[in-house]
């Protein structure tokens, strides 16, 4: 269902498991930081709305959406992690550079989570302009980094379940 046809931060439709006891990384990109700041507000809260603690969320910061993969790798491969949030803003400029770094940063966080067998959400906004951006980070369309969070603490349960 498309952003516009729903509010990103509702959750109303589901039950949320609560995030107690998990252990949550978020790393987080600076490019757009406008965006990527109010995304890692929305996951926070998410997480600890939802009983997680702050002492139980890392929070990594890397350069751009692209080091969103590395990053993820870099503390998956060092720490007892049940989950990672990546988030990111990746805006549409004069080039195909967009495409090249949308479709790697999907396909390599994919990557992160089959080789380490641990759920890494994509948390990316792929946006034509910094509207649509804001509109999902804390706007009109709610926020994606709580969408994330949420995603997160579910797919920590379903792994420690089965
Ligand atoms: N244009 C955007 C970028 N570009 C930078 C890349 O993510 C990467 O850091 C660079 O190619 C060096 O490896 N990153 C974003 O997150 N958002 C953009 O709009
Ligand atoms: C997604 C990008 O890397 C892009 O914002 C860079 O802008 P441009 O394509 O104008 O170089």
């Amino acid at each position: 269902m498309a952003s516009t046809l729903k509010n990103l931060s509702d959750f109303s439709h589901i039950h949320v498991q609560s995030a107690k006891g998990f252990k949550f990384a978020i790393v987080v990109s600076q490019w757009n930081a406008q965006v990527t700041g109010a995304l890692l507000n929305g996951a926070i809260d998410g997480i600890l709305k939802n009983g997680g603690l702050q002492a139980d969320i890392d929070v990594i910061e890397v350069p751009g959406s692209y080091e969103l993969i590395s990053g993820a790798d870099i503390v998956l491969r060092n720490k007892d992690i049940d989950a990672v949030i990546c988030l990111g803003c990746v805006i549409q400029g004069e080039t195909r550079h967009f495409d090249f770094i949308c479709d790697a940063v999907a396909n390599g966080i994919s990557n992160v989570a089959i080789k380490y067998n641990k759920p890494v959400i994509f948390g990316v906004l792929t946006t034509d302009n910094l509207e649509q951006a804001l509109d999902r980070a804390g706007g009109k369309h709610g926020n994606k980094g709580e969408e994330a969070a949420i995603t997160a603490i579910q797919m920590a349960h379903i792994s420690k379940k089965y």
